[in-house]
């Protein structure tokens, strides 16, 4: 079990692709002397060349007895004389995965990888990697250690490594380069891009791509080059093409990873393995590659980025407290969907279910402003249809003004103006005007999902979806079950989140569900930091540092001020007095002044014109803010880096720990996936909860009540209880938090 979810159902994939046991039988080939490896078929085709193909469902992942049985059978292969050539494929149309992430959390046994691929390199009869599907991470590195790439056009190839923290550290950083050249290989191995078949062959990381039978096209080949010499066909006996700007180039990626990367070691490890491709002979290079994978494979990082890896995948087995789960409810089918509103989320939602091959109404009331999201989502779906080389699904979608034209669909998703008010009443209408049965699903950041729900007839249909701008690119969706959701309403949604290519997370309900919730605390310590002395440039460069894309006044500037401002004046925050609880007016205070961020050129920065994106510290920012100080009796102090982490990201924690207690988040997995996906949380920390285990928990709850005490006027800095009771019961790994949790007397 991962993390204390469900295991997943046994994903074989039923291959499109015509599959090995297919061709054997289709050619009438010997597999009466087949022999079954553990987790690999051995058996002869054509007469003379030896089949070998990978069995462990669903990825063939390269696990120790799949890496034992590949050398049991080549070993088999090279000592049966009627064997002249060998065939290396996937079982159910899909080649490799790579290596078996989840041993990389035990002890590694069965025979490593790199001695693996180099026997086969230097294996005296020539091998062909026959690949469909996916040729990934280990995966490509083994066919690189082939002398021959057959790929189906369908197939993804790529060295996806670095995404977890590690480098491609079965050689791929050796022999790639050497076989498309440094500056593909850089890119590839440090950013861990797939590239498909047709890209493949352009590179010359395939040699030959087939439209038909992968298995029978690496047959013939290896067939026709039986007997041939392979000298020039081991890709680490090449010497690696060293273009005259080498160096800049290197220098270059250096700079760009550095960049990117935010603190993140992976990525720079790549270049320096790939430079040593370039500098370095084969062995040297390997030698080299060892020593950084070394370093990476015990690393936090790559801990938090596998994590994250599995955690992505488990939210998906979603569970409710009231006993739904994934895997006991049934999604209903739909085929048409309205959209309501067709603001910037509107648009974006509209175009993600058309790319999804779904039936669209889509419904603004306002003539002119349909005409203009018409033509708004025509050029997105263009656009995008242009970047996947795809017809735009312009068809898929109906406009209309009238609310009455969604009366035939099976789901509606409204996305109209964040405001309680306005969402009953199309609540209201949808619910007289809609046939009955049909789900209606709201977009919203954080209004109460019951009290939509009331409106209508049926609440058990009703659902909350909390997409993330933009809707059609980002990849997080926050699915929020109200008290009456219905199992089947919550799968629904959660399988129209998949179908968009969204990772859905199921949270309850609450203000702010998971994401806005947490963020609320965050915020309110940097107003809070400011007040006490901090500067803007001071706090974000602290979370810059830390690895957030954009520190929260930068982030702040960007969104626009003005979006928070009209949500606390709505909840009478503005105007209210804030007695026993400290609320900081900054952001208000610079909202009356019209300073609204980049649009208006003026925020917690300055920039040179309205819509202007380079921040610069603004003088009138400092003096307004000491202004501030002196009437209101703050006395700046110095701030520090790690006052500002501690107490922006315990206070963000802190509220994490308290949805876990409420049970609106059903593990950390689901705090954490969307912290990444929606949050910017950098994906090499883990996500917030992870990263509270990796600090450690006690010096959490140590910190937390350090600054409480400190500040008995901020109730989100009290540390709470379940991160109370996780200390007392000795500070259990985070996929053991769920028992704490689900059994409050339990004593792990
Ligand atoms: C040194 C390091 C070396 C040599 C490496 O090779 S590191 C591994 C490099 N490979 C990867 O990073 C590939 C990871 N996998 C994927 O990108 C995708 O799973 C896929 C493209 C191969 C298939 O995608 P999809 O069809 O959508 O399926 P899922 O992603 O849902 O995966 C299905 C289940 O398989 C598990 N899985 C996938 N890859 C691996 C793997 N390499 N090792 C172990 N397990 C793997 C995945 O976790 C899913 O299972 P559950 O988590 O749902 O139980």
């Amino acid at each position: 079990m991962i993390f204390g979810r469900y295991p997943s159902r046994d994903k074989q994939d039923k291959a499109i692709a015509v599959s090995a046991k297919k061709f054997r039988s289709a050619v009438g080939s010997d597999t009466s002397n087949g022999l079954f490896g553990n987790m690999a078929l051995y058996s002869r085709v054509s007469g003379s060349v030896g089949l070998i193909t990978l069995q462990n469902p669903p990825v063939n992942a390269l696990s120790a007895v799949v890496r034992q049985s590949l050398i049991d059978l080549m070993d088999r292969a090279l000592s049966e004389p009627e064997v002249k050539s060998v065939v290396i494929c996937g079982q159910n149309g899909k080649f490799c995965g790579g290596a078996d992430i989840k041993e990389f959390r035990s002890d590694m046994t069965g025979p490593p990888l790199v001695p693996m691929i180099d026997r086969l390199e230097l294996s005296s009869k020539p091998v062909v990697a026959a690949i469909e599907g996916v040729a990934l991470g280990g995966g490509l590195e083994l066919a690189l250690g082939c002398h021959y790439r057959v790929a189906h056009s369908k197939t993804r190839l790529g060295l996806p490594e670095v995404t977890l923290g590690l480098l491609p550290g079965a050689g791929g950083t050796q022999r790639l380069p050497r076989l498309v050249g440094i500056p593909a290989a850089l890119e590839l191995i440090t950013t861990g891009r797939h590239v498909t078949a047709a890209e493949a062959l352009q590179l010359g990381l395939v040699d030959f791509v087939t439209d038909h039978n992968t298995i029978e096209a690496a047959v013939k080949l290896a067939l026709s080059v039986a007997g041939k010499s392979l000298d020039s066909r081991r890709i680490s006996t090449c010497k690696c093409p060293r273009p005259p700007y080498a160096d800049a180039l290197f220098e270059e990626a250096m700079q760009r990873v550095r960049r990117s990367a935010r603190g993140a070691i992976a990525p720079v490890a790549c270049v320096q393995a790939v430079h040593a491709a370039a500098t370095l002979p084969f062995a040297r290079g390997m030698e080299q590659e060892k020593q950084l994978m070394a370093t990476l494979f015990t690393s936090g990082q790559a801990r938090a980025l596998q994590y994250q890896f599995f955690a992505q995948r488990a939210v998906s087995r979603w569970s409710t407290p009231s006993g739904a789960r994934w895997d006991t409810s049934k999604p209903r089918p739909v085929h048409k969907v309205a959209v309501i509103g067709l603001g910037t989320m509107g648009r974006g939602i509209t175009v993600a279910l058309a790319q999804a091959g779904l039936s669209v109404v889509a419904v603004e009331t306002h003539e002119k402003q349909l005409m203009e999201a018409k033509r708004v989502v025509s050029g997105m779906l263009e656009r995008g249809a242009k970047r996947l080389g795809a017809p735009p699904a312009l068809d898929k979608i109906n406009y209309s003004c009238e609310i009455q034209a969604v009366a035939d669909v099976d789901l509606v998703i409204e996305a109209v103006f964040e405001d309680m008010v306005v969402k009953k009443t199309v609540f209201r209408q949808l619910s007289a005007i809609c046939k009955p049965g049909t789900f209606l699903f709201t977009n919203t950041s954080g209004l109460d999902i019951d009290e939509l729900a009331a409106q209508t007839r049926n609440p058990e249909l009703v659902v909350g979806m909390h997409f993330f701008a933009p809707a059609h690119v980002m990849k997080l969706l926050e699915v929020v079950y109200g008290r009456r959701s219905s199992s089947q309403a919550v799968a629904t949604a959660m399988k129209i989140g998949k179908n968009m290519d969204k990772i859905s997370v199921a949270v309850g309900n609450c203000s702010g569900f998971v994401g806005n919730r947490m963020l609320r605390p965050y915020l309110d310590q940097a107003f809070f930091l400011l007040e006490e002395g901090a500067t803007p440039e001071l706090v974000d460069q602290a979370l810059e540092e830390f690895g957030f894309a954009m520190g929260v006044f930068r982030m702040s500037d960007l969104s626009g001020l003005d979006i928070g401002w009209k949500v606390r004046k709505a909840k009478e925050m503005v105007s209210k007095t804030h007695q026993d609880c400290r609320y900081s007016p900054l952001g208000d205070l610079l909202c009356e002044r019209g300073r609204f961020g980049q649009k208006t050129g003026r925020g917690w920065y300055q920039y040179d014109k309205p819509g202007g994106r380079v921040a610069k510290p603004d003088p009138w920012l400092h003096s307004f803010l000491e202004k501030y100080r002196a009437q209101r009796g703050f006395v700046a102090r110095r701030i520090d880096h790690q006052e500002v982490l501690e107490r922006c990201l315990y206070a963000l924690i802190n509220e994490g720990f308290r949805i876990l207690e409420d049970r609106i988040a059903s593990g950390p997995e689901d705090i954490d996936v969307i912290y990444v996906l929606g949050y910017s949380w950098p994906r090499h920390r883990g996500g917030p909860m992870f990263y509270a285990q990796m600090v450690g928990l006690s010096r959490i709850l140590e910190k937390l009540e350090y600054y409480h005490q400190l500040h008995l006027d901020i109730p989100s800095l009290q540390p709470c209880s379940l991160l109370r009771k996780l200390v007392a019961n000795g500070r259990p790994p985070i996929h053991k938090w769920v028992e704490v949790i689900k059994n409050p007397h339990s004593h792990l």
